[in-house]
């Protein structure tokens, strides 16, 4: 059993959860219910991932076997081609429909493309989804704290999660703060840095070995330590294995301050600053 954290509406996740961005297909569908026999019980999934039907048909051919469907929290995301409400209510509809589930348990607003300027209008539509039972839960990803007061001022319902990018080059001091005064979880995308060069950190590695534990463990219980939820994602039940072990690492004060110093000023990987990225 993962332990858990609750929102300031009763939506209570696991505190690490398992994302499945390019898992696709049969191979995807096999890694996911690997995920879930292994103990996994929050998918991340997204409308634009193209793999809703996979993520689906891992979760019910998982009810048959290893989880009860009730056990899991099933996510996808609004894409921001479709924020007006008409066509939000039928993107949400065809998630639900692609997902071959009776609702989805978890829903997110993909990006605000503040530009465009509709992100409030699609956030109406998901307040009417949860209302018609269609969605469990709803909430946003990479929103700063300027669109989660136009939430709150415009509809009077906070999001429940605020799913953004944070690793240790990017450990989002501020945006986690505003989201605890605020009782918002905040999940972690690319928690490890998608892989890559994060791993290799001096500190990093060096916390890791003084642990016995790997780069990766270091850097999922680190967010967890900070309260925050990440959602890897790792195709191999080795990997799968590895990042559940982040549970049981308890890293000291130092280590955590020591691992959120090596944040940087320009530490997004790819540069998607919600203020300005836009993502259809
Ligand atoms: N809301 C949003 O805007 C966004 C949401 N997301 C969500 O967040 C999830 C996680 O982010 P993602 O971008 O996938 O990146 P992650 O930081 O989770 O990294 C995934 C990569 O790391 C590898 N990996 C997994 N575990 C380990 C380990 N212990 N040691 C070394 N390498 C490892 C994986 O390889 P392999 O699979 O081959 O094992 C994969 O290549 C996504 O899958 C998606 O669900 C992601 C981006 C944006
Ligand atoms: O993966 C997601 O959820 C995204 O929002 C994408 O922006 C992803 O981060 C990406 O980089 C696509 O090129």
């Amino acid at each position: 059993m993962i332990p858990t954290t609750t929102a300031h509406g009763g939506l209570t996740l696991p505190v690490l959860g398992f994302g499945t961005y390019k898992l696709k297909g049969r191979a995807g569908a096999d890694a996911i219910e690997r995920a879930i026999a292994g103990g996994y019980t929050l998918l991340d999934s997204a409308f634009n991932y193209e793999n809703e039907g996979t993520v689906g048909a891992a979760v019910r051919a998982s009810a048959r076997h290893h989880a009860a469907r009730d056990e899991l929290i099933v996510t996808s995301k609004l894409p921001g081609r479709h924020q007006q409400h008409d066509a939000a209510i039928a993107t949400i509809e065809e998630s639900v429909a692609r997902m071959g589930l009776e609702r989805i348990d978890l829903y997110l607003i993909h990006w605000p493309n503040p530009k465009v300027g509709t992100y409030v209008e699609a956030w109406r539509a998901l307040i009417e989804a949860k209302e018609r039972g269609l969605v469990g839960a709803i909430g946003v990803c990479n929103f700063l704290p300027e669109h989660l007061d136009r939430l709150q001022a415009e509809t009077g319902v906070l999001p429940e999660v605020n799913q953004i990018e944070l690793h240790p080059w990017f450990p989002q001091e501020e945006q986690v703060a505003y989201d605890r005064e605020h009782g918002i979880i905040t999940q972690a995308w690319s928690p490890l840095g998608r892989g890559g060069e994060l791993l290799e950190e001096p500190e990093i590695v060096r916390v890791a070995a003084a642990h016995g534990a790997s780069p990766g463990q270091v850097i999922l219980a680190w967010a967890i330590a900070r309260g925050v939820v990440p959602v890897p994602k790792a195709a191999s039940e080795a990997r799968q294995r590895e990042n559940l072990g982040a549970l049981e690492l308890r890293l000291s004060d130092d280590e955590i301050a020591t691992i959120t110093a090596l944040g940087r000023p320009d530490g997004r990987l790819k540069g998607q600053d919600p203020a300005v990225y836009e993502e259809f």
